[in-house]
């Protein structure tokens, strides 16, 4: 019975992740949601920006501290191993849910492109961006990133095994292309106005502390990952920064 329980759970949070996900496309382009990253203003700008910044670093703060293996450690003193990375993706979808709602627009254009064919290029950029980002899950593995490959072995009776090290297609051209994913969908607009800049800047800088964070982790987890951050790029798959395993460092 607690199996089932614990299966519910995971595939609850499964689904309020991936709604949540869907939501996050349809917030940062304006597009089939009732409030959008540039709906009307409602508060003054100082207000706005303070709300804003106070949602971007909730966020942060739970998706940074959530993911680290001392809080992982901790929390599993409390709940079962088996829903520790479902309860930090509903704890994650949550923050997101809080910053849809909260989010205040706060007007001004900083640019807007008019050019039919630029536009479409960005909103090519923009779409490819969030392809990149899921189909990046599934390179190193959708259903444990999510949680519900925990809870499935788990009604099964089976033990977990911890995901290996892996580089595949993208991840030989740089070393995270879901957050690569994840700028593109953020900067990639014709109109980009003050309030999706802050977001754009503040998720951006994010994005650089929390890689420092991961790869530490990673380091620690897969010894031969320091080998492949000297040979591939971070996040711009700059043509050349490549080199073949175990050729010696440019000069
Ligand atoms: C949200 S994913 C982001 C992955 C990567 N940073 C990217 O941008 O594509 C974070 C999880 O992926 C894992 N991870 C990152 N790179 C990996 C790799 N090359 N192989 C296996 N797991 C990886 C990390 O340990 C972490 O649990």
């Amino acid at each position: 019975m607690q199996r089932i329980l614990v299966f519910a759970y995971g595939a609850l949070s499964y689904i309020v992740f991936f709604l949540t996900f869907l939501y996050a496309i349809g917030f940062v382009g304006n597009i089939y949601v009732p409030k959008g990253i540039d709906s009307a203003p409602q508060v003054p700008l100082l207000t706005a920006l303070l709300v804003n910044l106070g949602l971007l670093a909730l966020f942060a703060v739970q998706h940074s501290l959530m993911a680290r293996p001392f809080f992982k450690r901790w929390i599993t003193r409390f709940i079962p191993q088996a829903i520790e990375r479902s309860t930090y993706v509903l704890a994650s979808s949550l923050a997101l849910i809080a910053l849809f709602v909260f989010w205040q627009p706060m007007g001004g254009v900083i640019w807007a492109v008019n050019q039919p064919l630029l536009v479409a290029l960005l909103q090519t950029l923009f779409v490819l961006g969030w392809l990149i980002v899921l189909s990046s899950t599934f390179l190193i593995n959708h259903f444990d990133l999510f949680g519900l490959r925990q809870v499935w072995l788990n009604l099964r009776n089976k033990p977990y095994t911890e995901l290996r090290f892996v580089t595949p297609l993208m991840y030989s051209f740089c070393r995270h292309p879901l957050y690569l994913g994840f700028l593109l969908g953020f900067w990639m607009t014709p109109v980009m106005t003050v309030a999706h800049l802050l977001f754009a800047l503040g998720t951006t800088g994010y994005i650089l502390v929390a890689i420092q964070l991961e790869e530490r982790d990673l380091i620690d987890a897969h010894p031969e990952y320091l080998e492949y951050r000297r040979r591939v790029p971070m996040i711009i798959p700059i043509p050349g920064r490549r080199r073949a395993a175990h050729a010696p460092e440019a000069a």
